[in-house]
């Protein structure tokens, strides 16, 4: 305490006391110097006691209070009025100053740092205040009601300090009990509200004037009263919404909001934000709630996704599946339909053809489809699409190809015709895909080579159960060899190569100039049945087709072109008369065609590899090679039929070999016999009444129980084994008709019961003689059964039905009409099963002998003079010629002929249908 103090205050003065004992404003100027030195430069310290002293004292006081109250006003700390020093004034004020000065004193003492109180008020840090003026929250009561501008200033102050306290205390410290809120503060507090709300109204009352006024200029008419409370109930909301954001701003006071809720509206503008929140916070939930929903919809449409992704996987390679299946399938429904296979080959780039933008190709499908582009148009007409049985792109090897080919080996094992042949235009790849580009290296071996490997293992691998016999033929030199391995296969074929000719075009330089045909033939025996089975593969390499003044053929390769060009082009209308179903095939118009004969019209298994050259300056050849192969792939030869022959058939084939055999015996000794009459007759011995014509006594009838004599005669023998080929079939070149000639070589001797024989039209009757009636003999089953003209490879069960009956006649001596020699012929009539009936002139051999002429089936190939007519023609005939008794009656004597035929009106005379 002051020096001065001390002597004026007792130790516990009353409040009333003490406050008179600072009037005179010594003590407070000089505790100020103490708290802040040299705050009151001048202090009136000894008061002058005099007559006038009263006066000079008052003039003391006033100057030292007033020093005392400016100097406290500038350090901003908490002040009074001097009235307060007076009795009945205000001394808790004065008190509050005091403390207030103690606590700044205490503060400064401690370093100035930090927060400070006084009086339980909080004070400003120094960090919120220049330096050397600590702030304070200056409440004068002395001040002017009217707000000044330092009461807006202690305002500012107090919000900043309201903020300030907020963060530190309300949102850090959590000290929420320590807040300060003495009576000065509210105080303040509450006059700034005033104010705000006063200056408020008068700015709303301002502006609702306004507000009214711009309503009436626009509408004359005066407002009704409803409209105005309307008016101004609406401005009232517009406020109240403005207003409650402005204030709160600062009623950022986390719970202690319900404390100063003064700040705010009736109406709660924290009810509102709460609302506002509550809104917010439901439409976040419900947000919420939607995206989680999105998020499982997502999920499952994700797991939906991931399981139809798998569906489609497993359908895709279940599709590849079905579609191999497919494939296979209808590869199958073609061949029962006997539809040539068509397999075609695209030539791959070589050398600096690399760029496939050049192509030809566009695409190569799987399930043999093959698009062709004309790269110098466009749009629709530019592309073309060819199906065939299966297309090999250019980077197919040679094992792939053959896989597929692989099957058609196996049957000729079991007994089936099988033709492969490789056409193109030159350049292609023909002999690349038959003979492969080198024979040392077993990768690159070609068809041929593969397939004859095939032959030779499936032969061994079955050598338990079937025994076989191999025949190669190279058809250039047409010669039979057997073969027992691959090598001598090969050896055939090297051979067969260096025969072939072989020149350099500007389209190949090794261009094949001539077709390569490689034939071989299989006998088979099963070991255990006895059956007998014959198979035949061809393996063709036909020469190139060519535009010869592309390939710049002169000279003698001009004359080659020629050749090879007619013999495709005659392939080429074999292949259209065949796809047209037409009756006359032109097969013999070159040996190309007769070669193939059986295997583009027999029931064979047929393949063509067609191979095209995908380069752009080939574009019209392969357009023609793969419309050629289409019509090759629509031809239906019909099923094709393994030559099997069961051991039956075999033993009946033997006994009418041996039949033959006697019958030929017969025959010299009747010659003998008839020369020993002639001799006889000459000499006078005529013939008595039991005696024939050739003096051999006539049997009167033919005893059941005992067979007749047969003489077996081959109808080729004779007067009809004429040679009836055009010279050019008589050259030694001459391409074998297969595999049917080959089956004549092959044949021994003692085995020829079945022949073919050569001969026109004008043999028909001459050489095929039956004794009439045999109404057993012949029944329907037998007509159609030979009624086939293909049918010569293979219908063997119903050759063997032909065979039993046959026999049949001949066992049961039912031929026993010697008077009535009819020729029997059946032919292939195209719509009705028709019999035709020739009589026969009386043989020469008829006699009262019963001469048996079996015949059975036989091949003639008719020509006529003209080239036009040059055509073969199969035919299955039988005869059969008996001597019989009555050779007196007249030939055409119909009523001998079986009931089981009758004449057809619509035929000529002779021709009988058969009942149904
Ligand atoms: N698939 C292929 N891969 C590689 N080269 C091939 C292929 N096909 C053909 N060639 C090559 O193309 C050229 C001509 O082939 P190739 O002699 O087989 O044709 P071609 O059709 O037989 O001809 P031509 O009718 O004139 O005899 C040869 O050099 C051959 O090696």
């Amino acid at each position: 305490m002051d020096h001065g103090a001390a002597e004026v205050l007792s130790t516990e003065p009353s409040e009333e006391h003490f406050c008179l004992s600072l009037r005179n404003g010594l003590i407070l100027c000089n505790v100020l110097n103490k708290v802040n030195p040299g705050a009151i430069p001048k202090v009136v310290e000894i008061p002058i006691i005099d007559t006038e002293g009263a006066a000079q004292t008052a003039i003391q006081y006033f100057e030292n209070m007033r020093n005392f109250l400016v100097a406290v006003a500038r350090m901003k700390l908490l002040t009074f009025e001097v009235s307060d020093l007076e009795k009945g004034g205000s001394s808790g004020k004065v008190v509050d100053c005091i403390l207030c000065l103690k606590g700044y004193y205490e503060w400064r003492q401690s370093g100035g740092a930090g927060v400070w109180k006084y009086g339980g008020t909080v004070r400003i840090t120094s960090t919120s205040f220049p330096k050397g003026s600590p702030s304070s929250l200056i409440g004068s009561e002395s001040a002017d009601e009217s707000l000044d501008e330092s009461e807006s200033s202690q305002f500012e102050e107090l919000l900043e300090y309201l903020l300030l306290s907020n963060e530190t205390y309300l949102t850090e410290t959590n000290e929420l009990d320590d807040f300060p809120m003495n009576s000065m503060v509210i105080d303040i507090v509450l006059r700034k509200a005033v104010k705000d709300l006063s200056s408020l109204l008068i700015s709303h009352g301002n502006q609702l004037g306004v507000f009214l006024k711009n309503m009436l200029k626009g509408n004359c008419k005066p407002l009704l009263k409803h409209e105005f409370l309307q008016a101004i109930s609406n401005y009232i909301e517009q406020r109240s919404g403005l207003v409650s954001n402005e204030l709160s701003k600062f009623c950022i006071c986390g719970n202690k909001g319900k404390d100063i809720s003064y700040l705010t509206d009736k109406t709660s503008v924290l009810d509102v934000q709460q609302k506002q929140l509550e809104e917010l916070k439901a439409s976040f939930h419900l947000t919420k709630l939607e995206v989680q929903q999105a998020h499982l919809i997502w999920e499952q449409e994700l797991k939906k996704i991931a399981h139809h992704t798998k569906d489609l996987e497993v359908a895709s390679s279940s599709y590849h599946k079905v579609l191999e299946e497919n494939r296979q399938l209808y590869n199958q429904v073609q061949d029962l339909k006997g539809a040539i296979r068509v397999y075609c080959r695209v030539k791959p780039f070589v050398h600096d053809q690399s760029d496939e933008q050049h192509s030809t190709v566009d695409y190569v499908g799987e399930n043999g489809n093959i698009m062709i582009v004309n790269r110098q148009k466009q749009g629709k007409e530019a592309r073309k699409m060819f199906t065939f049985n299966k297309v090999f792109g250019g980077n197919t090897n040679q094992e792939q190809i053959y896989l597929d080919t692989q099957p058609l080996i196996r049957s000729v094992l079991d007994g089936y015709n099988v033709c492969i042949f490789a056409y193109g235009q030159t350049g292609s790849g023909k002999t690349y895909t038959m003979s492969g580009p080198d024979m040392t290296t077993e990768d690159t071996w070609g068809v041929n080579y593969r397939a004859l490997r095939d032959l030779f293992e499936l032969t061994e691998a079955r050598m338990d159960v079937i025994k076989y016999e191999l025949n190669g033929l190279n058809v250039p030199d047409a010669s039979l060899v057997s073969v027992k391995c691959t090598q001598d296969v090969l050896h055939l074929m090297r051979i067969g190569h260096r025969n072939r000719a072989v020149g350099s075009t500007a389209l190949n330089e090794r261009s094949s100039r001539s077709h390569s045909v490689v034939t071989v033939h299989i006998r088979g025996k099963e070991v255990v049945s006895g059956c007998s089975l014959k198979g035949c593969l061809h393996l063709v390499d036909l020469a190139g087709s060519e535009r010869v003044d592309k390939s710049e053929a002169v000279g003698e390769r001009l004359k080659e072109a020629q050749h090879i060009n007619r013999s495709l082009s005659a392939l080429g209308d074999v292949i259209s008369a065949l796809a047209q179903k037409s009756t006359h095939i032109p097969y013999r118009n070159s040996k190309l065609t007769q070669v193939l004969q059986d295997s583009l019209g027999g029931h064979a298994k047929t393949l063509m590899f067609v191979h095209i050259n995908p380069e752009i300056n080939a574009f019209g050849e392969t357009i023609s090679t793969l419309k050629f192969a289409e019509r090759v792939a629509s031809i239906e030869l019909g099923a094709a039929k393994s030559n099997k022959e069961t051991a039956q058939l075999r033993e009946m084939k033997e006994e009418i070999s041996n039949l033959k055999l006697m019958l030929e015996k017969k025959e010299a000794e009747l010659q003998q016999l008839t020369s020993g009459n002639n001799n006889n007759t000459r000499g006078g011995g005529g013939g008595g009444g039991g005696i024939s014509p050739v003096g051999m006594p006539r049997p009167r009838c033919i005893d059941d129980n005992k067979l007749p004599t047969f003489e077996v005669r081959s109808c080729s023998s004779g007067k009809q084994r004429r040679p009836r080929l055009p010279s050019k079939f008589t050259d030694k070149d001459y391409i074998p008709k297969m595999p049917l000639l080959a089956e004549e070589r092959s044949q021994s001797p003692s085995a020829t019961t079945i022949r073919r024989s050569i001969s026109t039209d004008r043999d028909r009757g001459a050489n095929m003689k039956m004794q009439y009636p045999m109404r057993a003999s012949i029944n329907r089953s037998l007509a159609v059964a030979t009624e086939n003209r293909r049918g010569r490879n293979g219908n063997q069960e119903q050759e063997e039905e032909q065979c039993k009956q046959m026999l049949n006649v001949v066992r049961e001596g039912k031929i026993n009409n010697p008077k009535n020699q009819v020729a029997v012929k059946i032919n292939k009539l195209s719509c009705d099963t028709t019999f035709e009936l020739e009589e026969a002139q009386k043989s020469e051999l008829s006699s009262e002998n019963e001469n048996v002429q079996i015949h059975i089936p036989m091949k003639k190939l008719q020509r006529s003079s003209s080239r036009s007519h040059h055509h073969m023609e199969v035919r299955e005939s039988l005869l059969i010629t008996t001597g019989g008794r009555n050779e007196n009656k007249p030939s055409n004597n119909n009523t001998s002929i079986p009931k089981l035929f009758r004449r057809s009106r619509s035929t000529p005379r002779g021709k009988f249908m058969l009942p149904p």
